[in-house]
């Protein structure tokens, strides 16, 4: 009886100094906050509850310090339990578990009494401040958008399975298409055998003689047959087999936005990153259901079940406390928006409860094999069929990025080569395999009983259900393709995007530079030297054999070029890096000569893609660019065809009798020189006389440039023709099941100019394909604006003073990259190419292209132009 008294008695005592000690602790914990402005969640609970004036509450407690130490002990790690996120209930319930854990401890009745009132003080604690810790969560979350914002992510996707039925069989050696001869190309020459060395893990095989050499490892080498990798398919070691080690299901991710949310909600320990990076994706992967907010119902499973660790599960609690205490704040369907799933298609898990050791072979990328020419064309025989139905542009499926390539080694006896290839004719279930930036496979050339072959192996050990992934390392030069792979491997290092973009990375050579080197292949003839020079690149053999000598003057001028800008890259390496410690030098140095590898990769793309080309067009010997001779040029100036720039200044001032330039234009001329000075005399003309007019000054301007221009040139054009029929299955056009019985038959119309765009566009694979993409670089740098169609209405004293400027600062950028330049228009359909900038750019390369070009003699001065 005596105790419920008490209690009256304490509680009526409390009132007394419960209005004062809430103002006073409001007080000190609003400083606080104010001092320290952005403190986080767990910091404000913290200061709040370190403000309660204990004593006053309940004296027989704070009498017993022993007592007290530890309830104020089990509340603290009630708090950093869950980290950095609350809400006010998530905080009640677990300051409750605390103290009641405590409470029956507590040997008298009255302590524990005691107990129970401090732990109302508490929660009427915070619930006094409760703007305080919503106000902090907000700051909180506020900052983790912000800086998250940068990265990728996903809206909405869908996504297209391509053919869910696959042929277990390897059959990737036999070609489809008549015509197509990868047997053959792909048959290794045998060599002596290695020491014995490297030769059982992935990570040391590169260092491996026969390996590195894409060589057989046989009887004939020192190494162990069971524990070569490198002898893993010819010796049909274990494979690891679909529906019982390994298993294909819907396979889900989240971008990288999410992932970086997670981890400074989390903090970025290596618990935090394992949790992240492993145990989520299981969870996710294997979850019952993946509905709306299936995020909630994962981190659930993590917490009750068996398979995940303490780690995961306190992981786990703390990330679904936040979402939760988010969701209280700002409603639960915004916050879940930021906490999504997304499907990437299907994918292959590991099905074996003990998993699959690192270093494991687990089976052959299967394939039809191409060469580069056979390969890109199908691709737009495929893409001319699926535009049929389809315009071109109207989907945003994601691309077909099934396709590896396959690289002959250059030690290879028939030389350096590069093939695909392609598992949707006839693949197995390898091609499954998703993409992540932190893989536990990956894909290796090997020689396997005599022929170049696709590996996949282990590099970590893989856990029951995790999935098995590679790191495609895919490029696309396509920056809306680049856009839309977003990638959804969920790993803490994921680079936002499953293909590479390489115009981020730095082997994006100037388009003037590309047809610099297509402009002195056509103009001269190849020597010895040249052939040997070639040679020591040991390209495939099959590549340069019958070629016209203009494609053989392009490929040394192409590899000369490659060495140089090598050369310069290297050179500013050491001279940058000089005072940095050698290990930085060489891993650069590293970088520089696989930049030059894939240069050569492209190089050796291009030339199979254009001799493909070539075997269709009959006038091949003909180069596909052509230097203007004088009179050429002197037509093009002052000649009687209506498109000279003579007959274009006319037309363009035929009705305003306040230029007389037609009378300019009557003078007789008879040589070059002469038709340059009347250009000249016409540009000072509207200079000086119309001087308040600047669309005058614009056209001035521009035949200012003209005139000044001493190398003009024009693409050849060849027969435009239709490829042969190729038969496509439609599994290759459409998301059906792979069967026989379907095909269609289909080609591609290729135009007269594919060719140029294709070697003008050497390292960048959609050139040829893509008219404007050629067309927007040539706009400026390699061709002028049309005098008669740009009437630059804009054009004032700023804007040209703009204009100017980016032509001294960047003369080969084009123009269509800044707005000024933008104000005249270029003649889509033009035959004359040239200007004053690019013959500047091709004089100061002669040196680095080593051909002779001295009958051009430099005359222009760009800086008369700002006059
Ligand atoms: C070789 S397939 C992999 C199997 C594919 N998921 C399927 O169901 O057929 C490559 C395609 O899978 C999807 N994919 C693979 N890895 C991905 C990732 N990390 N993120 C998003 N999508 C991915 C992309 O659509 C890609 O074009």
């Amino acid at each position: 009886m005596s105790q419920p008294s008490q209690k009256h008695h304490k509680i009526a005592a409390q009132k007394d100094f419960k209005k004062e000690r809430n103002i006073r602790a409001m007080n000190e914990a609003q400083a606080f906050i104010q001092a320290k402005k952005k403190i986080s969640p767990t910091e404000t609970i913290k200061n709040i509850i370190q403000g309660i004036p204990y004593h006053e509450i309940s004296e027989s407690l704070f009498n017993d310090p022993e007592t007290l130490q530890s309830a104020l002990e089990s509340i603290s790690s009630a708090i950093e339990h869950y980290d950095q996120f609350y809400s006010i209930d998530q905080l009640k319930t677990a300051i409750n578990e605390a103290i009641d854990s405590k409470i029956s401890l507590f040997e008298t009745q009255e302590l524990q009494l005691n107990c129970e009132l401090w732990k109302e003080a508490i929660f009427s604690y915070l619930s006094i401040f409760k703007t305080e810790i919503a106000e902090s969560l907000k700051d909180f979350w506020i900052n983790i958008m912000s800086s998250s914002q940068k990265y990728p992510s996903i809206p909405q996707r869908s996504f297209q399975n391509l053919h869910s039925k696959i042929i277990e069989e390897i059959e990737h050696l036999k070609p489809s298409n008549p015509g197509f001869s990868a047997e053959e190309i792909c048959i290794i020459e045998d060599k002596e055998g290695c020491n014995g060395a490297f030769c059982d893990s992935l990570e040391s095989i590169e260092k491996n003689a026969c390996f590195s050499n894409k060589m057989e490892c046989t009887s004939r080498c020192l190494c162990k047959e069971e524990t070569c990798l490198n002898r893993s398919i010819s010796k049909n070691r274990r494979k690891y087999i679909k529906d019982v080690d390994v298993i294909e299901m819907p396979a889900f991710g989240f971008d990288k936005r999410t992932a970086q949310i997670i981890l400074q909600i989390i903090g970025k320990s290596i618990d935090a990153k394992r949790f992240l990076n492993v145990s989520m994706p299981i969870a996710i992967n294997w979850a019952a259901n993946q509905i709306n907010d299936s995020f909630k119902h994962i981190l659930q499973g993590i917490m009750t079940e068996e398979i995940f660790n303490l780690n995961d599960k306190y992981f786990s609690k703390a990330l679904y406390n936040s979402i939760e205490a988010l969701g209280e704040i700002y409603g639960h369907d915004i916050i879940l928006k930021e906490f999504t799933i997304h499907q990437k298609g299907y994918g292959i898990f590991c099905n074996t409860s003990q998993g699959i050791p690192k270093n494991a072979f687990l089976g052959e990328y299967a394939g039809q094999i191409y060469s580069a020419g056979e390969f890109y064309e199908k691709d737009l025989a495929i893409q001319n069929s699926k535009n049929k139905i389809q315009p071109a542009n109207s989907t945003n499926e994601s691309s077909n990025f099934y396709t590896v390539e396959l690289e002959r080694n250059k030690n290879d006896i028939k030389g350096y080569s590069v093939f695909f290839v392609d598992p949707i004719p006839r693949g197995n279930w390898t091609c499954k395999i998703n993409h992540s930036c932190y893989p536990n496979c990956e894909a290796r050339t090997v020689i396997a009983n005599g022929r170049y072959t696709i590996g996949l192996y282990t590099i970590r050990r893989i856990k029951s259900l995790e999935e098995l992934t590679w790191n495609y390392s895919s490029c696309t030069d396509q920056i809306e393709e680049y856009k839309n792979s977003i990638c959804l491997c969920s790993k803490t290092n994921c680079s936002g995007y499953y293909l590479i973009n390489p115009s981020k990375t730095d082997i994006c050579l100037p388009l003037a530079g590309k047809i610099c080197a297509l402009l002195f292949s056509s103009s001269a003839k190849i020597t010895s030297d040249e052939i040997q020079y070639i040679e020591q690149f040991n390209l495939d053999k099959s590549l340069m054999h019958e070629i016209p000598e203009w494609l053989k003057c392009w490929t040394y001028t192409t590899l000369n070029y490659i060495t140089s800008y090598i050369e310069l890259r290297k050179n500013d390496a050491l001279s940058n890096l000089k005072a940095k410690i050698e290990a930085k030098l060489s891993s650069e140095l590293e970088k520089i000569d696989l930049l030059k590898d894939s240069l050569i990769k492209e190089l050796t793309i291009s030339l199979s893609r254009a001799r493909y080309l070539l075997s269709n067009i009959p006038d091949s010997n003909m180069p596909p660019i052509c230097i203007l001779t004088e009179i050429e040029v002197l037509n093009y100036l002052w000649g009687d065809d209506c498109n000279s720039i003579k007959n274009q200044l006319n037309t363009l001032f035929e009705n305003d009798i306040s230029v007389k330039v037609q009378n300019l234009t009557k003078k007789p001329i008879n040589n070059l020189n002469e038709a340059r000075t009347e250009l000249l005399k016409i540009k000072d003309h509207l200079k000086e006389n119309q001087s308040n007019n600047w669309i005058y000054k614009g056209i001035a301007d521009i035949l200012h440039l003209t005139a000044y221009n001493q190398l003009f040139f024009r693409f050849n054009a060849y027969q435009s023709f239709t490829s042969k029929n190729i038969r496509l299955k439609n599994c290759e056009l459409y998301n059906f099941e792979c069967s026989e019985y379907y095909e269609e038959e289909s080609n591609f119309e290729y135009d007269g100019e594919h060719l140029h765009r294709l070697l003008a566009g050497w390292n960048s694979r959609d050139y040829a394909a893509n008219k404007s993409i050629m067309f927007n670089g040539l706009k400026g740098p390699l061709l002028l604006p049309s005098i008669q169609n740009s009437q630059p209405s804009f054009y004032n004293e700023i804007s040209r003073i703009k204009f100017l400027n980016k032509i001294f600062e960047a003369p080969l950028v084009s123009w269509s990259e800044y707005e000024e330049a933008n104000l005249f228009i270029f003649d889509e359909e033009a035959k004359v190419f040239g200007t004053p900038m690019f013959y500047d750019y091709v004089n100061k390369n002669i040196s680095v292209l080593n051909v002779c070009f001295q009958d051009l003699d430099v005359q222009w001065n760009l800086i008369s132009l700002s006059t």
